[in-house]
């Protein structure tokens, strides 16, 4: 049976990356996805923006919805301090199982956990199976029209404290118009707008931060 993007990405990885070296393992999908395949990653110039927001937040407990083939996992768990985890969600078995693979290529898996199921499934069972209490910093990446729902659903829950950074991706493409008009207009939200482009291409997006302000 043919391989799949996701499969002939984690081929990419294993046969160019340094085992053990985050920035190896970016720079080999960015170079595979913007020269071979497109795939939807956050990208080198939207993952500037992910890793400013990240080093702001300096999250002790990290949250990512939509793992995909863990780009943005590894972007993130790369700059977390020693005793610090990002747990990332992912609904699509494969796209686990490759990011796994990739993530311990680039020597972070004990920084991350790697949740399969969907978000709205997991996140109410955060506090009982995984430990968490609050949430310092949250990547929205998965399925847009899951981006409000699973916001109320945090904060619902009780995993958002003052302080707590959400960071959203593809506000303007694909884009998230019920998010962003439920965000901007919380009183609790204190939002920012970040123009860039689509990963790997000329189209234009966007990443929306919100901090939760209690
Ligand atoms: N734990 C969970 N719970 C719910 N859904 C879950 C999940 N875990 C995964 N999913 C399901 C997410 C599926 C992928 C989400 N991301 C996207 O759909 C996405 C699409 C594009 C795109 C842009 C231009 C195009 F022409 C085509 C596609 C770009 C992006 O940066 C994207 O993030
Ligand atoms: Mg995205």
């Amino acid at each position: 049976m043919d391989q799949s993007k996701e499969q002939r990405i984690l081929n990419s990885v294993s046969y160019n990356a340094v085992k053990g070296d985050p920035e190896s393992v970016l720079d080999c999908i960015d170079n595979y996805c913007s020269q071979k395949e497109w795939a939807m990653n956050v990208g080198d110039e939207k993952g500037v923006i992910l890793d400013k927001v990240v080093e702001e937040a300096d999250p002790t407990i990290a949250l990512e919805f939509g793992t995909y083939v863990g780009y943005s996992a590894i972007r993130i768990a790369r700059l977390l301090k020693p005793n610090a985890r990002l747990l990332t969600i992912e609904f699509n078995p494969e796209f686990a199982s490759i990011a796994r693979e990739i993530i311990e290529i680039a020597g972070l898996s004990e920084k991350i956990t790697i949740i399969e199921g969907h978000s709205q499934d997991i996140i109410p069972q955060l506090r009982e199976k995984y430990q968490v209490d609050k949430v310092d910093f949250v990547f929205l990446d998965h399925w847009k029209e899951r981006y409000c729902p699973d916001t109320i659903l945090l904060e619902e829950c009780g995993y958002l404290k003052k302080g707590s950074i959400l960071l959203a991706d593809n506000i303007v493409y694909p884009g998230a118009p019920d998010f962003v008009k439920y965000i901007r207009s919380h009183k609790s939200f204190d939002c920012t707008n970040y123009p860039s482009h689509l990963e790997y291409m000329k189209v234009e997006d966007a990443m929306e931060k919100a901090v939760y302000m209690g």
